[in-house]
């Protein structure tokens, strides 16, 4: 298998050289009429196309956010597989949001379809969802080993449901999130002893000021931390060191909504990200 140098290497060092911003591209139906383009086929292509063109060689991360093409059926998945080649060929790292979990031996498909270079959706990382427990996860963690891509579990969501199976106490103590958290920091740990950031990284919602604040010793994981939930959803990148302390270096800010609605002008697209891009800084260097 062909393999590229690690996801962490690599996302450290887009980070370092367009500033960490990771922008969705979830071409919600309203979105693309307020694009002025049609819910259909077309309308996916040219909306996906836009985003691609105006941030695919200055953003760190495009987010392609799976759902919205598989409602179109095949032909949505064909504009996926587009979309992730020619922001991958443009300069940007892509992460696709698919959130897949399953037992093992399904999850090794789920892991081929994104982590694997001969696959036609092959992205740099790919988010799942641990709900059926860290270990049913490891072909995807072995996979992105093998081909140099990433893996970012679901930990602490940025949607306020989530806390019901996130905060629920294991018989030891440890919170659910603590636990995922405590396996992502254990899969990193050879990057750490070499000083490089490793490829296993979390979600975590930057929309969760108040009940993050006595778990940050548990986001040291040595790995990047998404971070969902700024713009639409009501976080600022100035919430960002509150919520995540000294693991703010390794934190991936997502805006999918906030910068989309200033579409479809590339100029427009291009100047939201770079304010977005600003704030972040600003927040994180103030937390120097
Ligand atoms: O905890 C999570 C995990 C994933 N998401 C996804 O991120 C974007 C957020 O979009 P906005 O328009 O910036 O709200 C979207 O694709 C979600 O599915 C999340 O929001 N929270």
């Amino acid at each position: 298998m062909t393999s590229l140098q690690p996801f962490g290497t690599r996302l450290r060092r887009a980070m370092d050289e367009r500033g960490p911003l990771c922008v969705g591209i979830d071409p919600h139906a309203a979105l693309l009429e307020a694009w002025g383009l049609d819910d259909d086929i077309a309308g996916l292509e040219r909306f996906s196309r836009t985003v691609v063109e105006a941030l695919a060689g200055r953003v760190a991360v495009l987010k392609p956010q799976s759902a919205f093409f598989e409602r179109f059926g095949s032909r949505g998945i064909a504009v996926l597989e587009r979309t992730v080649a020619e922001a991958r060929a443009a300069g940007a790292l892509v992460l696709m949001d698919a959130k897949r979990g399953d037992i093992g031996s399904t999850m090794a498909a789920y892991a081929a379809t994104y982590l694997d270079p001969a696959s036609p959706l092959f992205s740099d990382a790919v988010t799942v969802s641990p709900y059926l427990g860290y270990g049913s996860l490891r072909p995807a963690l072995d996979l992105a080993r093998e081909s140099g891509t990433g893996v970012f579990v679901l930990a602490l969501t940025s949607n306020p449901e989530g806390a019901e199976v996130q905060h629920a106490v294991r018989a030891d103590g440890a919170s659910v999130a603590a636990t995922m958290l405590g396996h992502l920091r254990a899969e990193n740990e050879g990057e750490a002893s070499m000083g490089l950031m490793g490829s296993y990284g979390a979600v975590v919602g930057a929309t969760l000021s108040d009940s993050l604040a006595a778990a940050q010793a548990d986001l040291a994981i040595n790995g990047p931390l998404l971070a969902p939930g700024i713009g639409a959803q009501g976080a600022t990148a100035a919430d960002l060191p509150k919520v995540f302390g000294a693991a703010v270096r390794d934190v991936v800010p997502n805006v999918s909504r906030g910068v989309l609605r200033h579409g479809p002008d590339a100029a427009a697209l291009r100047a939201s990200a770079e304010r977005f891009a600003d704030e972040v800084r600003e927040a994180v260097a103030g937390a120097a």
